[in-house]
């Protein structure tokens, strides 16, 4: 059904969908069920959903919540949706044209949606910076994998030390590439993520996080030093960082990156962090 009717709009406008624009569309409709189903939307809800396409999601999506607030940047298909919507009748959907990495996002409490895949990590990190119920969001299997991973596991990485410290995250279900029209190379997953109250991490823990994560096999204390330009741009000696770096607590420093827990690394970012300031107010 979902498969017949995407056809034939795009047919009827004369649309190509581009993969290279993250142009692929949901066309099953056991998938849009879950997915709806999974954000437990009620008439008080505003939603906002990145990548809206023809209106696949933002049409159910309207008719359970209050408003929807809906990013497309292709121009094309921006006209095919707002002629759908109004020819529906749907008068509760904003649609905003352009990047949506770029734009400011007006006032939402959920998010749904089903995301471009090359845009998947900068609005994942951009969400973080605002207040909402949770997300649903549809990525590439292998980052949804990331970001769910837990310390000791091969796809364990700076997103998934970010997503522990800053949201509850829960891999849903996966969706095989065939529910797309045209099919993706890889398979895609569906995500919920939920935001913590109080979001601990700070510019210096992200730049922490990304210094250890460029030797992820090594010592905690070896990783720090060889990547220390990613923490701090004081010109320091190689001596000077060594003699910070042994101030740290040793077991986390002793410890491989890759086995470290977020808060464990929270701990070396913040103790770094102090010991940085110190250095600062004696040198000057
Ligand atoms: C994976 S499709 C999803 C379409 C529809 N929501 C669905 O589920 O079938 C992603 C959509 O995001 C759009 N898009 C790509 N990059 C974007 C960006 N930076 N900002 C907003 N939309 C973007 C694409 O044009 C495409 O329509």
């Amino acid at each position: 059904m979902l498969a017949q009717e995407t056809s034939q709009l795009l047919k009827k406008h004369q649309i190509r969908l581009d993969r290279r624009k993250g142009q692929n569309y949901l066309t099953n409709d056991h998938i849009l069920a879950k997915i709806i189903e999974n954000a437990q939307l009620n008439d008080s809800d505003v939603v906002l959903e990145i990548g809206a396409g023809i209106g696949t999601l933002t049409l159910p999506l309207a008719e359970k919540s209050s408003k929807v607030v809906a990013f497309e940047q292709d121009k094309r298909i921006v006209r095919v949706l707002r002629e759908r919507l109004h020819e529906l009748g749907i008068s509760n959907v904003e649609v905003m044209e352009g990047d949506a990495t770029k734009m400011e996002f007006p006032y939402f409490n959920k998010v749904v949606s089903n995301l471009p895949y090359q845009i998947s990590s900068p609005i994942t990190f951009k969400l973080l910076n605002y207040n909402f119920d949770y997300a649903i969001l549809m990525y590439q299997l292998e980052f949804a994998q990331r970001m769910v991973a837990q310390p000791g596991e091969s796809n364990y990485s700076r997103l998934s030390v970010m997503m522990n410290l800053c949201t509850h995250t829960e891999l849903l279900f996966n969706v095989p590439k065939n529910a797309f029209l045209p099919p993706p190379r890889i398979s895609s997953a569906v995500i919920k993520l939920t935001p913590k109250k109080n979001p601990q991490a700070d510019k210096f823990f992200a730049n922490t996080c990304r210094a250890l994560f460029q030797h992820k096999k090594k010592k905690s204390g070896k990783a720090l030093l060889q990547s220390f330009h990613e923490i701090s741009d004081l010109n320091l000696d190689r001596t000077t960082i060594r003699d910070l770096i042994l101030k740290l607590d040793p077991e986390l420093t002793e410890e491989r990156v890759f086995k470290l827990n977020e808060k464990e690394i929270l701990t070396i970012s913040r103790e770094l962090k102090e010991l940085m300031e110190g250095y600062d107010e004696k040198n000057g």
